[in-house]
């Protein structure tokens, strides 16, 4: 599997742990966030990995801003992409199982980052079921096309 990790200023330092911690899982992973705290915005890296995502250049992509839910937006605008903003185990799990989700969000100014690589480890190891969940995002994509 390979997977885009980005982040704005405020998520930099959760979004380059992921990298290394993503490799662990086995999981062939990219960083293209800043590598500073100097203030960024958020659309400027969101838009070119949900494309890269879109595009199929990668399976997955993790967007990691203050509160997670700018990158969320952003990602979203992006024809294929169903981002999760998530923050806990639970929904981690349960939006690849039901929303097929391909981009999750985390916000590095709300979780830990024991959190946020128990997340990441649920989300990557979760598979979509199919089945009622296919026929509702294919509503879903017929609306957005
Ligand atoms: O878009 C966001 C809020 O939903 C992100 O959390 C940003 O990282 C945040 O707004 C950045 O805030 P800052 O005050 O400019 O550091």
């Amino acid at each position: 599997m390979k997977v885009i990790v980005t982040a704005d200023h405020a998520g930099y330092e959760l979004g380059q742990e992921l990298k290394p911690f993503l490799e662990e899982l086995g999981v062939e992973a990219t960083y293209t966030g800043p590598n500073t705290a100097d203030s960024v915005d958020f659309s400027d890296y969101a838009f070119p990995a949900a494309e890269l995502v879109a595009k199929g250049e990668y399976d997955r992509g993790i967007v990691v801003c203050g509160t997670g839910i700018g990158m969320s937006i952003a990602a979203n605008k992006v024809k294929g992409v169903r981002c999760a903003l998530v923050h806990d185990v639970y929904t981690a799990r349960v939006t690849r199982e039901h929303n097929n989700s391909n981009v999750l969000a985390m916000g590095a100014r709300v979780i830990g980052v024991d959190l946020a690589k128990e997340i990441v480890k649920t989300w990557i190891g979760a598979d979509f079921e199919g089945g009622r969940h296919q026929r509702r995002i294919d509503k879903v994509s017929d609306y957005e096309a």
